[in-house]
């Protein structure tokens, strides 16, 4: 049997990659994983305790480790959610690429302002302004998301549920396609 491919979702900070990752698997009836959690029960400690400890490189060691693990193991046909940076080393571009379907969730600035406004649990927006910072690795990731994005799908103004019954529809499309051609 042909093994079906991992989905994992990629975007910025807020962009719902932990929102609409769980709703589509529990649609696909996969299991859901959210690497920044198994990240932090890895550690044994949260996000914040790991970059006050180890820095931001610290924490990106940890995250590689993570993605690599996932793809390596031969469960597949999961649905996982990535943190904001996942892109940001290129080894892990080159895992997300050659191993899963990658869906890309786009939102703008001013979405994942408005989104991450309620908690406080991201260190990086901790450490000024929370619409400056965000902008700038938006410049910086946005070309990033793109480069190893399978889908890419818009979430502005649009509510959990219809955004991820786009997600469905869109790799449904998608692995119909691919079967077609194949
Ligand atoms: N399409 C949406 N419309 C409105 N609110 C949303 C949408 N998607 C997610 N949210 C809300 O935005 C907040 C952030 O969502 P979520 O934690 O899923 O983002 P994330 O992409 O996983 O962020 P991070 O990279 O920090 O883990 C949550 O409160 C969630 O309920
Ligand atoms: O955008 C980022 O670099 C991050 C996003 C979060 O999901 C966490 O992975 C962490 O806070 C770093
Ligand atoms: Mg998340």
């Amino acid at each position: 049997m042909i093994k079906a491919p991992n989905i994992i979702l990629v975007g910025p900070m807020g962009a719902g990659k932990t929102t609409i990752g769980r709703l589509i698997s529990q649609s696909m009836g996969k299991e859901f994983y959210d690497l920044d959690k198994v990240i932090e029960d890895n550690a044994g400690a949260d996000i914040p305790w790991i970059f006050e400890r180890e820095g931001e490189e610290g924490f990106r060691r940890r995250e590689t480790h993570a993605l690599s693990a996932i793809v390596q193991s031969d469960t597949g046909d999961c649905v996982f959610a990535t943190g904001g940076g996942i892109v940001m080393r290129e080894e892990n571009r080159d895992i997300l690429r050659d191993n899963a379907l990658v869906v890309y969730l786009y939102a703008s600035v001013a979405q994942q302002l408005y989104r991450t406004s309620k908690s406080n649990h991201r260190p990086l927006l901790q450490t000024g302004d929370p619409k400056a910072i965000l902008k700038k690795l938006f410049e910086v990731r946005d070309p990033l998301y793109r480069e190893v994005a399978t889908l890419i799908i818009e979430t502005d103004a649009r509510h959990p549920r219809s955004v991820a019954n786009r997600v469905l529809d869109a790799i449904r499309r998608h692995l119909k396609m691919e079967t077609t051609v194949s």
